[in-house]
């Protein structure tokens, strides 16, 4: 059966990375995080104390360096050359400056290079900001998810404690907030909907049907090829 690529966007916290990865499962699919590579590529430069407003120290750092995202079956496992950074690539440290790395023009051709290479062939589930924008323009699924951002807050803020990450409601829905302002203001591929994406609120939707209405957008297009 012909392997299509499925795109799936939208802000901070809405559930991309979550129905990505069963969907991927489901359809025997590569999943790629790319939020994953812009978070290693900040931890890199917070822990080499370079400003994550300087491009050309950035695109620098990045061009000698080795971020791999490995299968297995607890999840994807993020590699920061050759050392795992799965957890650490979560703090609120690296959330609260990931955007400010992922606003360069050349930090991101890098990056949409990388991703596009992981894709080659199809047979992917990628989410992001500009994957149906951008990374994978002739993608033949795209879905734009959604959810309030009380919502996404709260989704996130379980998820800390779940994994004992100190964790204040509050403040997070103002840094999502941030997070998403900055990452829709930028020049270079802001978030933003594709024209021919399809938009899926998922506030009062779970997890399985969030992944079954995507599950039927892919069939869908899988049958028409
Ligand atoms: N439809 C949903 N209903 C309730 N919780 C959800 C839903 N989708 C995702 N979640 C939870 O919300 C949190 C954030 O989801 P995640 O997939 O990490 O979002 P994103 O990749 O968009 O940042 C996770 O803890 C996840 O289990
Ligand atoms: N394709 C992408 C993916 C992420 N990003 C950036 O990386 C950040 C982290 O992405 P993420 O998907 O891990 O974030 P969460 O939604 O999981 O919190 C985003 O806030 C963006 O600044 C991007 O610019 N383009």
């Amino acid at each position: 059966m012909k392997k299509i690529s499925i795109a799936i966007d939208g802000p901070a916290a809405a559930g991309k990375s979550t129905v990505a990865k069963i969907v991927a499962e489901k359809l025997s699919y590569i999943y790629i995080d790319t939020g994953a590579m812009y978070r290693a590529l900040t931890l890199k430069a917070l822990n080499s104390e370079i400003d994550v407003n300087d491009e050309q120290k950035l695109i620098d750092i990045l061009n000698h360096t080795n971020i791999e995202l490995k299968h297995s079956q607890n999840g994807q496992l993020v590699y920061l050359d050759s050392e795992n950074v799965t957890t650490e690539i979560r703090t609120s440290q690296v959330s609260n400056n990931v955007s400010f790395v992922a606003k360069h023009k050349e930090v991101r051709e890098e990056m949409v290079r990388r991703q596009q290479e992981f894709a080659v062939g199809g047979g992917v589930v990628m989410d992001g900001r500009d994957i149906g924008t951008h990374v994978l323009p002739h993608a033949e699924v795209k879905v734009f998810l959604l959810a309030s951002v009380e919502e996404r807050a709260e989704r996130r803020h379980l998820e800390n404690l779940q994994k004992g990450f100190p964790s204040d409601l509050e403040k997070l829905k103002e840094e999502i907030a941030l997070r998403d302002k900055i990452d829709s203001e930028r020049e270079t591929a802001p978030l933003r909907k594709a024209d021919d994406a399809i938009e899926i609120d998922t506030t009062s939707l779970s997890i399985q049907e969030v992944v079954e209405k995507i599950m039927a957008l892919a069939e869908e297009r899988v049958e028409l090829i």
